[in-house]
């Protein structure tokens, strides 16, 4: 029976283990409604783990299922599916994104639920031949977008989309429901820019205005305090804190999720290298790439530095790398040690030796069903025949190689797992950022581009992937261009940062340059 007086939601003594693996401890949680729980935890502590559970996903079902109990409005539920979950009005936007990419925005958000209208034929047959009403999928929409606040046309592809709009639209497609009690958050903000995140809290609010409560993951703990009524933190399967978020700040929920005070990265030992030739030169580049502006970008980049480029949103920074890496449609001219690189064609730049991990991990980055041996080695054995064996006509893989490989960069970037040969699809979303820079450094490409390196990485880890970023450049003399948002990171890694506004390079500085200077640039041309 229902209880007005119970809380919405109650999850009590919940456990689960994937294959004797236990994820997920005794965790009990309660919410209110228009309550806003705050979700936080190292990558792996369960986070994913227990909304799964929520949410009533298959691969709980088909991993052993779980213990505990799920209340609603007081009464015990148990999803089988997430389409019952849906039922009893929970949402959820999940870390990966599940849209159909050739449909446009408004086909996606509509999906399942598409308004129709009688047509003489389905007069005559009855109204499963009814015709798709596209002008009231169109409206009904464009107004969850609106609710929103951000500018997405609903006419959109959602192949040609940016990450970010594609985040809107997963979640305009959760808004649209009308009987919509719960949503679930797993790290909506972790591809979005800024400006776009600041929307998404706004809504978030929002929402909680109107009753919806909403559960929401993030590693930005500055979100959490700015928008969340509750604080949980969860450390390796427990809940080891939970707390009004107006008695918590950064430092303390930190602590809480690692067990000890984080240390940021060291400043970056910054280098000049005035004898340094240029390795790559960028001249005229334009890029077309939704919601990026890049128009006329000229750019030197020095062999060996690390280069950061920053910038607000949308002002070309991610466009940059997107564009020479030939994701995005560009033109201009791009010469790597004095010869042009074709642009609109990633492989001749794959085979130019340069590599790209992209700010879109799922899109463009892992092989979701294979091991990680898999995920780390198989571009080398693609593009560079390494980690094969030849034997006169014969080749194969070179099993030991790929596993030391695999086992090395586990290790040094301590990607928590069962072993090199877990699938991909089974670490959690941070775990996974880590095996794309694994996949990268495993190609020892003359020239890498990273684009938001620690998104989706926890506060405790962001400074050791800041660090093997730096290793990796020493090391190997490799050149690296990070794209951040965050000029902090750009500040702890660079030897010089450039800072992209209104498409065009407004400046190039050294790291060590004050907050001021950069902060000038950043708007000194904004479009
Ligand atoms: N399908 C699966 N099979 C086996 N193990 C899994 C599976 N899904 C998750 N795990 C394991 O459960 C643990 C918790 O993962 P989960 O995704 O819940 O973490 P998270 O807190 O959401 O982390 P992140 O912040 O990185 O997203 C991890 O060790 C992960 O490897």
């Amino acid at each position: 029976m229902e209880n007005n007086n119970a809380p919405l939601l109650e999850m009590r003594n919940i456990k689960k283990d994937f294959f004797g693996n236990q994820v997920l401890s005794d965790i009990n949680i309660t919410l209110g409604p228009g309550e806003v729980l705050g979700l936080v935890g190292e990558n792996g502590a369960g986070k994913s783990t227990l909304m799964k559970i929520l949410f009533g996903m298959d691969v709980i079902r088909e991993t052993g299922g779980y213990e505990g109990e799920i209340r609603l409005n007081g009464q015990a539920v148990k999803f089988a599916t997430p389409f019952d979950a849906l039922a009893a009005g929970i949402g959820m936007v999940h870390q990966e994104f599940s849209l159909i990419p050739g449909f446009t925005a408004a086909e996606n958000i509509l999906l399942n639920r598409e308004p129709t209208k009688p047509n003489i034929v389905s007069q005559v047959f009855g109204p499963r031949l009814d015709t798709l009403d596209y002008k009231t999928i169109s409206q009904r929409a464009d107004q969850a977008i609106d609710k929103m606040g951000v500018k997405i046309s609903g006419d959109m592809v959602i192949s040609d989309m940016p990450v970010g709009h594609k985040q809107f639209t997963e979640i305009a497609r959760e808004l649209s429901k009308d009987q919509l009690k719960l949503l679930i958050l797993d790290e909506p903000t972790a591809v979005l820019t800024e400006k776009e995140a600041e929307a998404l809290l706004a809504s978030i609010r929002n929402m909680s205005a109107q009753g919806i409560s909403v559960i929401f993951i993030t590693h930005r703990l500055h979100e959490i305090l700015s928008v969340c009524d509750t604080v949980v933190v969860m450390r390796d399967g427990y809940v080891v804190k939970e707390a009004p978020a107006k008695e918590l700040d950064v430092q303390e929920i930190t602590r809480w999720m690692v067990g000890r005070n984080v240390e940021s990265a060291s400043a970056a030992e910054v280098r000049e290298l005035p004898d340094a030739k240029t390795i790559m030169s960028i001249r005229k580049l334009w890029v077309d790439m939704p919601g990026e502006t890049v128009r006329n970008i000229d750019l030197d980049i020095k062999e060996g530095e690390i280069l950061g480029i920053g910038g607000l949103a949308g002002q070309g920074k991610l466009g940059i790398p997107n564009g020479i890496m030939g994701l995005y449609e560009a033109g201009g001219t791009v010469e790597f040690e004095g010869k042009p690189i074709p642009l609109n064609s990633p492989r001749k730049c794959l085979d130019a030796s340069l590599a790209f991990v992209s700010e879109d991990r799922r899109g463009v980055g892992l092989l979701l069903d294979e091991s990680l041996e898999w995920n780390v080695a198989f571009g080398a054995m693609q593009i560079q025949n390494k980690f094969l064996k030849k034997f006169g006509l014969f080749t194969w893989r070179d099993e030991r190689a790929i596993r030391a490989v695999t086992d090395k960069y586990i290790d040094e970037l301590k990607i928590k797992c069962t072993g090199s040969k877990q699938k991909a699809k089974e670490l959690s979303g941070g775990n996974q950022q880590k095996v794309c820079l694994a996949k990268a450094f495993a190609l020892q490409p003359k020239f890498l581009f990273v684009s938001e390196p620690t998104r989706g990485i926890d506060v405790g880890a962001k400074a050791l992937v800041l660090e093997a970023l730096k290793r990796f450049n020493r090391e190997f003399g490799v050149t690296v261009v990070v794209i951040s948002s965050e000029l902090e990171e750009l500040r702890q890694c660079c030897d010089r940062i450039a800072i992209v506004s209104g498409g065009r390079i407004a400046g190039i500085l050294p790291a060590t340059e004050s907050s001021e200077a950069f902060g000038t640039l950043m708007v000194s041309q904004v479009v």
